[in-house]
């Protein structure tokens, strides 16, 4: 019961002032968008797209959370800003999923109808965040399971994990994988090396791009970069190793199109995971707290 036009009467102007403030975060620090986009697949695992993962504690220190996610401020910035346009009128959820396409657009990538009126959470959970995220050590069974289980189907998963054809991943996430994995490419594992010591506790935050190849640009580099053994977590190279969403990748790698629709498709199904609607929840005033 989301709509397109849910605030077209109370609050025209909603929209634009998502988008330029992301575009101006964005264009300010580029990572700020993956960062972003991230931040609504978190609030939409956990609870549904209800800006719980917004709330100070709880989910934000949950085991992929924290030390992890990244643009808080420039949500709240928004939400001031939103506020002082049309009080108490926008929820954090929506802004997030705005902000998310906004993003994707900002870094070259496709856009697509955001729906929207969904409401705010008042409660947030730690457990629930550690089991329904997938951790980076997922095989395939796994993630397409956890996928499975918020409604979204293996095409689904493929494509929304072509987001990180943006964004950074810490060393800590990658380092079994570039000294202990044998589908990777083996100039690419001594080059990851070299910021990414193999002893734990050394350089466990140390930042490489999810995509080597454009690391900024929203575009289907991620895929290709798995044909060639050059996926940096193990759960992005298990997408192309001889399984079920070999066929997919190669379709997405060789079909910028076909990637850009399919991962719309999926960021709208994955933006209607059991939203609060009509007088659930709340609009918050700030995002990082309950009224
Ligand atoms: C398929 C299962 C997924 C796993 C296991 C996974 C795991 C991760 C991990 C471990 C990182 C690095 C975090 C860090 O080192 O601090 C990361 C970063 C990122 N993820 Fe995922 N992710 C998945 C799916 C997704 C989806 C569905 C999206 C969005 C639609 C997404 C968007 C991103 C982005 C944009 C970044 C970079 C964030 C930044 O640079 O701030 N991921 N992910
Ligand atoms: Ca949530
Ligand atoms: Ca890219």
């Amino acid at each position: 019961q989301l709509s397109a036009t849910f605030y077209d009467t109370s609050c025209p102007s909603a929209l634009s002032t998502i988008r330029s403030a992301v575009t101006a975060a964005v264009n300010s620090e580029p990572r700020m968008g993956a960062s972003l986009l991230r931040l609504h697949f978190h609030d939409c695992f956990v609870q549904g797209c209800d800006a719980s993962v917004l709330l100070a504690g709880n989910e934000q220190n949950a085991i992929p959370n924290a030390g992890s996610l990244r643009g808080f401020s420039v949500i709240d910035s928004i939400k001031t800003q939103v506020e002082a346009v049309c009080s108490q009128t926008v929820s954090c959820a929506d802004i997030l999923a705005v902000a998310a396409r906004d993003s994707v657009v900002a870094l070259g990538g496709p856009s697509w109808t955001v729906l929207l009126g969904r409401r705010d959470s008042t409660t947030a959970s730690e457990a629930l965040a550690n089991s329904d995220l997938p951790p980076p050590s997922s095989d395939l069974a796994s993630l397409i399971g956890n996928f499975s289980n918020k409604g979204l189907d293996v095409t689904d998963m493929v494509a929304l994990s072509g987001a990180h054809t943006i964004g950074q991943s810490q060393c800590k996430n990658f380092r079994d994988r570039i000294y202990n994995e044998t589908n990777i490419d083996s100039n690419f594992a001594t080059a990851l090396q070299a910021n990414c010591p193999r002893a734990t506790g050394t350089g466990d935050g140390n930042l490489t791009p999810l995509d080597t190849t454009t690391p900024n640009a929203f575009d289907n580099a991620y895929y290709t970069n798995l044909l060639s053994n050059q996926g940096l977590l193990h759960s992005d190279q298990v997408l192309f190793n001889g399984g079920s969403t070999d066929n997919t990748v190669m379709n997405f790698a060789s079909n910028p199109a076909a990637f850009s629709s399919a991962f719309a498709t999926a960021m709208v199904k994955m933006g209607n995971i059991s939203p609060l609607t009509g007088t659930q929840g709340q609009i918050r005033l700030s995002c990082s707290k309950v009224n």
